[in-house]
Order: C-alpha cells, then structure tokens, then sequence
C-alpha cells in the first residue's frame, strides 16, 4: 500500500531532563488502512497519537508526510461559546470547507449521530454523550486523509457507537487511514489492518492472526451466523473496505454455505459479527443482510450476539 506517513527513530520527551515516553519509534502509515494502537495506561499512546495528529511535535527523530489530518482527543474542550452547529461549521472552514459545505455537512453529522435535536445548544450545555458525538462530527465531516481517534467511542450511546464504526469503515473504503486507541479489544475487531503495542516507551507491531487472535472467545465462544444476498449471482466479497485486491479476506475468516434464494450464509466467531457486517455493508456493491442469528451448537449464545448497551451519562457537563 502506498505510504501516507512515516516515523523514523521518533522519540518524545516532555522537558529537556523529563523521561523518555516514546524512544526509536519507527512507523509507516499507509494508504487507506485501519490501524489500532494498543498498550496499558500511562505508556504513551495519546502522546503517539498526538505526533500523529500533528499537534505535537518530536523532541528527537523525523516524521515525513504530511496527510491533511483530523483528530478526536481523548479529551474534548466543550468550554468554548459556539452552539453545536456553530463549532461544527467553524471548524469545518478552518479544514479548508466553504461556509455553505461547511454548514451542511455539519447538520448532517448532527442528523447521524442523532444530536440534530441539539444543533443550537452551546457547547459548555450539552451532556456528556452530546458533547462527545460534536468532538467525533468535527473530525469526520473533514473527511481527513488521516483521522486520528483516541478512545472515541467513550461515551457515545450505542447507536453512535455504530455510527463512528461505519464513518471509520467508509474512510478506509474511501482510502483514508484511521489510527485509534481503545480500551475495549473488541473495538473494529478483526476489521484492523495492523496492531501495535507501545511497551517501555517502544512501538511494537502486534502479529495478527484473524481467527485465533488476541480475540478472547474467537476460538471457543459463541458463533453468529450472518444471511446476506448480493447482486444476482454474485460470490461473497472478498475482504473489507482497502482489501487488496488479490488478498482475500473476510473479517474472522467466514464459514460460508449456501442460503436459501441465492444467498449465503457466513458463520463467524460473535467477536467478528460487526466486522463481518461492516464489510458486507460497505462492499461494493453494498450486501444486503436478511438476517442475523445465533449460529447452532452448544456453544451459541442464547440471543442476539451483541446485547444492547446502557447508555452513558447523559447528565449535563460541569
Ligand atoms: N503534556 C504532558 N506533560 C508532561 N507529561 C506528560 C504530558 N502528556 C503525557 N505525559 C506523560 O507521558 C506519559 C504517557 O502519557 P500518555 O497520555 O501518552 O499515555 P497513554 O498511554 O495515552 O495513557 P492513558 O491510557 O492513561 O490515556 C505519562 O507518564 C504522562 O504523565
């Protein structure tokens, strides 16, 4: 894939005598790809993140390209006097959009997240959640060539949740590159391009192995079968949004049998479920999903693989 940036021998210090957060980290970001960053607390991946993101800046090592970028934090400044559209379309125009395209890709970030309701409520009143779907709108209605996302999802409500893992599947399709953080490991599971893990202020890539990864249950837990039917006689696509072409692959590996009428059914471990409808939706042409159910076996789940979430503190930020 081509090469959108690179990092050579990065290393990141806060203060001339501080300690090392990040040392010799080399990286290549290419061209539409999903890349997910991983390690345990304090080891340095929103500091990563924010080299990334080109709002921070090496104290040793070299970075090259530079993608016109995007980036969610992990913390949000709600204290600034814009309503939510207001933010929305001034920030659209400092990504370069006119005041019209601005304003309407806006409106309808609000409309997909649901927040539509709130387009003219200031910033510092929205709830929590609200606040959170503006932060993510920001950077998607960019439609950056590089959209840095750390921890995102928390606190979106499960239906935004689903929004942000399709706004992330269609830039990848789109040949963007996405890079997250995120604590839960189920996170875009099996939908990931490649895996590193900072460890000792290192950047480590992560071996993957879609099927028996790091995916606690892909081996052994519940199973979900997916029935869809594509264009007439068309086989099951053969990878997710930026597959090359040539290297086939289907998020956790399908089964695939048969169905009824021409369509098919692919049996996935319940952890790939959500890639595997993702990669079927956003195909191209997109697949039509006419079912989705526990698959047969003692080990099937009782219900729908994905349980319905609660939904985050709604109350009013402080
Ligand atoms: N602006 C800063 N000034 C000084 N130290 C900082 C700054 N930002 C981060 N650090 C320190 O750098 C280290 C790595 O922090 P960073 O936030 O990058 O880690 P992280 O892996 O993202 O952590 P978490 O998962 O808790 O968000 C920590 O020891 C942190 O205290």
């Amino acid at each position: 894939m081509p090469e959108r940036m690179r990092l050579d021998g990065v290393g990141r210090r806060y203060g001339v005598r501080g300690p090392w957060v990040l040392r010799e980290v080399h990286l290549t970001v290419p061209e539409g790809a999903l890349l997910r960053i991983e390690g345990t607390n304090g080891t340095g991946k929103s500091t990563l993140l924010r080299l990334l993101a080109g709002i921070d800046r090496p104290s040793t090592g070299r970075i090259t390209g530079r993608p016109r970028r995007a980036y969610v934090p992990e913390r949000f400044p709600a204290a600034m006097p814009f309503t939510a559209v207001g933010y929305l379309t001034h920030l659209g125009r400092v990504h370069g959009l006119t005041g019209a395209a601005a304003a309407r890709r806006a409106a309808e970030w609000l409309e997909r997240f649901g927040a539509a309701g709130h387009a003219r409520t200031r910033l510092a009143e929205l709830s929590k959640g609200t606040s959170q779907k503006v932060a993510v709108a920001q950077a998607l209605l960019a439609e950056p060539e590089l959209l840095v996302l750390d921890e995102a999802w928390t606190g979106l409500d499960r239906g935004a949740r689903e929004v942000l893992d399709r706004a992330v599947a269609e830039r990848v399709a789109d040949g963007g590159t996405v890079v997250f953080v995120d604590h839960d490991p189920q996170r875009l599971a099996g939908a990931a391009d490649a895996r590193y893990r900072v460890t000792d202020g290192r950047l480590l890539a992560q071996e993957d192995r879609p099927g028996t990864p790091a995916d606690p249950g892909a081996a052994t837990g519940p199973r979900v079968t997916v029935e869809a039917e594509g264009p007439p006689g068309a086989a099951p696509p053969t990878g997710p949004p930026g597959t090359p072409p040539g290297a086939p692959r289907l998020p956790g590996g399908p089964e695939i049998t048969p169905g009824p009428d021409g369509a098919f059914r692919l049996t996935v471990p319940a952890v790939h479920s959500d890639a595997l409808l993702r990669a079927l939706l956003t195909a191209r042409p997109p697949w039509h999903i006419r079912a989705v159910t526990a698959a047969p076996g003692p080990a099937a789940p009782p219900a729908a693989a994905n349980p319905p979430a609660p939904d985050p503190d709604e109350a009013p930020l402080p």
